[in-house]
């Protein structure tokens, strides 16, 4: 049984023993500028430990900023944001995050478990561990259903098995948080249900927390929890029956664009409002801007 998100400690846990875990993730008034743009605007949300949240959203609307912010590799970040309990990009995260990028990081002039071989020989060195590198790698090969390819170059191989291989590297440290963007890009659907049975069964028994984006709407419906953006902006964070019952609709997919529509409604109500009254809502002046900023709680990365 899946813990509470206001509760992360195991079911019969003495409540006075110890504080609850803080969330995976807290987003407190978030910003990230990306050159003249501000990408994703004053966000507040969390992200609770144990569970699937889904990241969905069009392509644009900012969701591999936010993974690349939470995992403390994107630049000109203000506001709050805190990862595990630290702030992101913490060298205390390194080990208890997994990040996989859209784009496969491997080296095509390596086999599959020679690739492994590499990053559990970065993360587990010593021959003294050698056994045991031996074994996590076998052990994520065989997670991401690559076994019968484990010899093969991975630069001969398919763009979803090459993306696999990346999964594979992330699951190899066992990280209490794994960051995945758009991982079943380009999977075919048999590989996309296994992966998704793979994430659930790495939430449930690891009790390891999954942020993954999509812009595919039926994997909403795979997910715990959601965050849906739209144009760096969070439309709903709830689960997938609450959204559907807030706004009656049948799938996340019709959910999805009642909330869209109504934001857009809004959005054209407030300019309409700002042309009659001659105030520019569009943009931030830049001295407000930088006046925000200024009280941000931590510093710009
Ligand atoms: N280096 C950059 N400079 C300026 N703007 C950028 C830069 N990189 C991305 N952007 C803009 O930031 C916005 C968010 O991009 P991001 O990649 O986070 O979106 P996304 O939701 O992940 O899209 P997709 O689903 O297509 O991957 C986009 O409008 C993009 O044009």
């Amino acid at each position: 049984m899946m813990n509470s998100a206001s509760d992360p400690r195991p079911p019969g846990e003495d409540a006075t023993q110890a504080p609850p875990a803080p969330p995976a993730v807290r987003a407190e008034n978030l910003t990230v500028v990306r050159g003249p743009r501000t990408v994703l605007r004053t966000l507040d949300f969390t992200v609770p430990r144990g569970q699937i949240t889904g990241l969905l959203g069009p392509s644009g609307c900012g969701k591999s900023t936010l993974m690349r912010s939470i995992v403390g590799t994107q630049d000109k970040v203000t506001g709050t944001l805190d990862v595990l309990g630290h702030p992101a990009g913490h060298p205390a995260l390194r080990t208890r995050v997994g990040y996989v990028t859209q784009a496969p990081s491997v080296y095509d002039d390596l086999t599959i478990r020679q690739n492994l071989d590499y990053f559990a020989a970065i993360l587990d060195p010593g021959r003294a561990a050698a056994d045991r590198r031996h074994d996590n790698v076998t052990r994520a090969i065989a997670d991401v259903d690559l076994t019968t390819h484990a010899d093969a170059l991975a630069g001969n191989l398919s763009g979803g098995q090459r993306n696999r291989v990346s999964l594979a590297v992330a699951l190899l440290g066992t990280p209490e948080l794994l960051v995945l963007d758009e991982p079943t890009v380009g999977l075919d659907p048999v590989l996309r249900r296994d992966l998704w049975n793979l994430f659930h069964d790495i939430a449930a028994t690891r009790g390891a927390t999954l942020l993954i984006s999509s812009h595919v709407m039926d994997e909403a419906e795979r997910c715990h929890r959601l965050l849906l953006m739209r144009e760096g902006e969070i439309l709903a964070d709830a689960t997938p029956d609450a959204l559907r019952t807030r706004t009656g609709a049948d799938t996340v997919e019709s959910a999805f664009l009642h909330l869209v529509d109504a934001a857009t409604a809004a959005a054209r109500t407030k300019e309409t409002d700002a042309k009659e009254t001659g105030t520019d809502t569009k943009e931030t002046d830049p001295e407000e801007k930088r006046t925000n900023e200024t009280r941000t709680k931590e510093t710009t990365r």
